[in-house]
C-alpha cells in the first residue's frame, strides 16, 4: 500500500516555505550593469534636482520689475549685456533694463528674477548694441525651474528591493551613483528527473519527449531575478538522481527538481529526500495542478521536487519559489500581483481543490477579463506561453459562471502583493 498523503491548503504551504528564506546579501555592480537588477539600499536625492535656479526656455533673463509697463503701445527696451549656455555661468551684474540671452538649462543670472521666451521678444535695430523689445510685463518667477522643484535633497526616491528600470537607472545616474548597491541574485540549481526525456536538439523517439521544464524553470527564475544554474538531467535511476541532487545542493541556495515526486514506480524524489535526511514540510497541497509538489529543509536549504507535469511544475514555482527569491532581493512585496478580474468562461464543474488555472487577462474600460489560455489541465504545456496570469478558483462543492468576479495573480507585474492569500473568496452569484 502505498502511503497516504495528506493535503495542505495553499495559503498553509506558503506560509510554511516563508519560514525559510535565502540570506540576503548585496554587491556592486558599475551602473551600466544594474538595470533589472535590484535595489539593496534606498536611492535618497544626495542634492536638490535642479541644483540651481534655471531657465526651462530659450529667451531672456530679466528684472520682472523693469518690465511693468511694458504694452504692444508702449513695448519696453532691454540691452542684451551677454549670453549664457546650459553648462555656463554668467558672472556679470544685471542692471535695471539690461538682459542676458539665456538657453534652456542655463542658471539664471544674479539679479534676474524671470525668463522671457524669445518668441515674445523682438529684436531692436541699433548700430552700437544689442536690444531687445519686449510688449507685456512679467512677473518674478515666470519661466524659471527653481532649485529643490524636482525633488529635495534627502527624499527617498526608490525604496530598497525595487526593480532597477531606465527611470531608475536615470535617477542613479543623476545622484552620482557610478558603482550601485544590488541584492546578490540568489543562485537556484535545477535538476530535471525522468528516463522519457531527451535533450532538446534530439528528435523525438517513441516514448520519449523533450526535456521543457528545466528550460522553464530556468526562465522563470530569471524572470523572477534569480540566478539559475543547470545541472543537467537524469533518468529515473535512484544512485543517479540522489548523487546529481546531493552534488547540486551543495552548491545553490535553493534546488528545484522537476519529476518523480508522484507515487509512480519510478518517482524515487520522496525517497532521495528521506535519503537526504530531508526534513519535509509537506508533499501534498490542495491544489490543482501540482498537488504533489514536495517541499523539504535539507540543513539549512531548501529542495523543491517540483512535478513533472509541465503545468504543475510553473504553478509550483511561482507560488512557491518565486517569494522566497523575491525575498533575498529585499523584495518587501514577495508574492505574485493579486488583483480581481471578470471570468470570461464557465467552469461548471466543481473541484475539492484550489485552482489554479493559467489564463490570459484583456483588459476591459474599467475592468479586468480573464480567461484560460488554453486547456486547463496539469499535464499540458500548449496553455503556457500564452498566460500573463493565474486564475484562482477556490475550491469547493459549485462550479463558476462567466461574469463572476474572481482573484487573478499577474505573472508579468513588476509589482508585487505582500500577502495576497487572505480573502481569497469563491464570488458565487
Ligand atoms: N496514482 C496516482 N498517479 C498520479 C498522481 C496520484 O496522486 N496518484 N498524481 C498525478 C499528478 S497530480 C501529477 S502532477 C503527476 C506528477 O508526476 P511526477 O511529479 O511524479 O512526474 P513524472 O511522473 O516524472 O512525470 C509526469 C509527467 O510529466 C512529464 N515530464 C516529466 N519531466 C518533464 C520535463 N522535464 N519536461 C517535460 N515534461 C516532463 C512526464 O513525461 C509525465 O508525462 O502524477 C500524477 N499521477
Ligand atoms: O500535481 Mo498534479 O498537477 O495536481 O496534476
Ligand atoms: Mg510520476
Amino acid at each position: 500500500m502505498v502511503e497516504k498523503r495528506k493535503p495542505i491548503p495553499v495559503e498553509e504551504a506558503v506560509k510554511k516555505v516563508m519560514e525559510f528564506y535565502i540570506e540576503q546579501k548585496s554587491e556592486k555592480v558599475p551602473l551600466e550593469q544594474s538595470y533589472n537588477r535590484f535595489l539593496a539600499e534606498d536611492l535618497v536625492a544626495s542634492h536638490d534636482v535642479p541644483a540651481f535656479d534655471r531657465s526651462p526656455y530659450d529667451g531672456f533673463a530679466l528684472r520682472s520689475v523693469d518690465t511693468e509697463s511694458a504694452s504692444s503701445e508702449s513695448p519696453i527696451t532691454f540691452e542684451v549685456v551677454g549670453e549664457i549656455g546650459a553648462g555656463y555661468v554668467f558672472r556679470g551684474e544685471v542692471k535695471p533694463f539690461q538682459t542676458v540671452r539665456i538657453m534652456t538649462g542655463a542658471p539664471i543670472p544674479a539679479g534676474c528674477d524671470a525668463v522671457v521666451m524669445l518668441e515674445l521678444t523682438q529684436e531692436v535695430a541699433d548700430e552700437s548694441k544689442k536690444i531687445m523689445q519686449i510688449k507685456r510685463s512679467f512677473k518674478q518667477g515666470d519661466n524659471i525651474s527653481y532649485q529643490g522643484e524636482d525633488t529635495k535633497k534627502g527624499t527617498v526616491l526608490v525604496e530598497k528591493g525595487t526593480k532597477i528600470n531606465p527611470g531608475v537607472v536615470a535617477l542613479l545616474a543623476t545622484f552620482g551613483y557610478h558603482e550601485v548597491n544590488v541584492a546578490v541574485k540568489p543562485v537556484i540549481g535545477v535538476i530535471a528527473t525522468g528516463s522519457e526525456l531527451l535533450s532538446v536538439d534530439q528528435p523525438l523517439e517513441p516514448g520519449k519527449i523533450r526535456n521543457s521544464n528545466a528550460y522553464m524553470i530556468m526562465a522563470q527564475i530569471d524572470r523572477a531575478g534569480g540566478e539559475a544554474r543547470y545541472f543537467g538531467k537524469f533518468n529515473d535511476d535512484f544512485e543517479d538522481c540522489y548523487k546529481a541532487t546531493k552534488d547540486a545542493l551543495a552548491q545553490v541556495d535553493c534546488l528545484i527538481t522537476t519529476g518523480g515526486v508522484s507515487v509512480g514506480d519510478y518517482d524515487y524524489m520522496p525517497a532521495i529526500f528521506e535519503k537526504l535526511g530531508a526534513n519535509v514540510l509537506f508533499n501534498k497541497v490542495a491544489m490543482r495542478p501540482g498537488s504533489v509538489t514536495t517541499i523539504a529543509k535539507v540543513g539549512d536549504k531548501l529542495i523543491y521536487g517540483l512535478s513533472g507535469n509541465p503545468s504543475a511544475c510553473y504553478v509550483g514555482f511561482e507560488l512557491f519559489t518565486r517569494p522566497i527569491l523575491k525575498t533575498a532581493l529585499f523584495n518587501k512585496q514577495p508574492h505574485l500581483r493579486k488583483t480581481k478580474a471578470t471570468l470570461g468562461v464557465d467552469f461548471p464543474k466543481p473541484n475539492p481543490f484550489m485552482r489554479l488555472v493559467r489564463g490570459k487577462v484583456e483588459y476591459g474600460e474599467s475592468e479586468l477579463f480573464a480567461s484560460p489560455s488554453g486547456l486547463d489541465k496539469s499535464g499540458v504545456v500548449s496553455s503556457l506561453g500564452g498566460a500573463d496570469a493565474l486564475i484562482v478558483l477556490p475550491g469547493g462543492t459549485r462550479g463558476y459562471e462567466k461574469g463572476m468576479k474572481v482573484d487573478v495573480l499577474l505573472l508579468e507585474d513588476l509589482g508585487g502583493s505582500e500577502w495576497p492569500w487572505s480573502n481569497i473568496v469563491p464570488s458565487y452569484r
